[in-house]
């Protein structure tokens, strides 16, 4: 808390400095006259995370925390699909190595954007389930395009939601609707998700998410950084504690998880049926 206190006075004195992190898989641009980054996910077809979108992901918001960014807006480059979540072929018949590395990243990546002391924005202009709902879920507002779907579905695909992505979905929209959303892994129309507070806007097009987005950010124009963040990380630090005391209690968890044969022939028939759908 101290240290963030410290890092967040620092903001105050601080001139912005631009930087560039883009890579092949997260662009990253920075307005210069708002300081406010925009990270685009471009990995095609559905930005599904593997361990490479995840690391270059991690290090992105790695850097805008040192560069004392003044918010992110989090994006895609598809016109359908914000993300598919986790890269499924990451939890089929994995190499463990690659996969503990890939599980190590999007736990730290989670940490960064839940516990980073800027203001976030996600545009999710298209689906966002699982691992995809969880980034939008990590980020301080919502705005959605219409006509897409967003939650954490891991139940219907034979998985556990671990419990940060839980919080993550408590935080934002309570423990009743979380228990409900989670135990039937329920993915919500934009309208449902609205209701619910799982998103807080919607809107037609990018455009207008990207407008309502610069809103968000006015809001902060008068208030000190420093109240920001520590308000902020006295509401969501106890989660972000809780994964880093489990961290690698959750891995010899998820290691014995993902090499059950029953689990693997799940994910191998899942794969199958979306590749079925394409076929249709
Ligand atoms: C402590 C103990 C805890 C225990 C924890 C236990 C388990 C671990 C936790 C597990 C957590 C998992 C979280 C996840 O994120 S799992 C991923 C879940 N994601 C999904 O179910 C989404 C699947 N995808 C879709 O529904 C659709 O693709 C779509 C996003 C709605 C987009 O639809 P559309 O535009 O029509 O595209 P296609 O369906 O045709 O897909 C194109 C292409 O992409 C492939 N693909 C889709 N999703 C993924 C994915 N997530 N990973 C890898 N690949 C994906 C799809 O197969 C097509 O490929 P081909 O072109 O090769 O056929």
């Amino acid at each position: 808390m101290a240290l963030r206190a410290v890092r967040s006075l620092a903001i105050l004195s601080n001139p912005l400095r631009t930087y560039s992190t883009s890579g092949p898989l997260v662009n990253v641009s920075i307005n210069e006259k708002t300081g406010i980054a925009t990270a685009t996910l471009q990995r095609p077809p559905v930005n599904s995370l593997n361990l490479e979108l995840l690391t270059e992901l991690c290090t992105t918001l790695e850097q805008l925390e040192k560069n004392k960014s003044r918010g992110l807006i989090l994006t895609s480059s598809s016109n359908t699909v914000f993300s598919a979540g986790l890269d499924i072929y990451e939890m089929y018949k994995p190499n463990m190595d690659r996969y503990k590395q890939f599980w190590t990243t999007l736990q730290q990546t989670w940490i960064n954007l839940y516990g980073s002391s800027y203001p976030t924005v996600a545009v999710v202009n298209g689906h966002a389930p699982a691992g995809g709902c969880l980034l939008a879920l990590s980020c301080e507002y919502r705005i959605m395009l219409n006509n897409f779907t967003i939650g954490l579905n891991e139940t219907k695909l034979g998985m556990i939601a671990p419990t940060w992505f839980a919080a993550s979905m408590r935080n934002a929209i309570g423990t009743r609707q979380t228990e409900l959303a989670l135990i039937t892994g329920n993915l919500f129309t934009t309208d449902e998700a609205l209701k619910i507070g799982l998103v807080d806007e919607v809107v037609q097009s990018k455009n207008e998410a990207l407008e309502k987005a610069g809103k968000f950010f006015d809001k902060f124009k008068r208030i000190p950084p420093h109240a920001r963040t520590m308000t902020k990380t006295s509401l969501r630090g106890a989660d972000i504690q809780a994964l880093v005391k489990s961290r690698n209690e959750e891995m010899n968890k998820l290691t014995a998880f993902i090499n059950d044969p029953k689990l693997q022939e799940a994910i191998g028939m899942y794969l199958e049926s979306l590749k079925q759908k394409q076929n249709k």
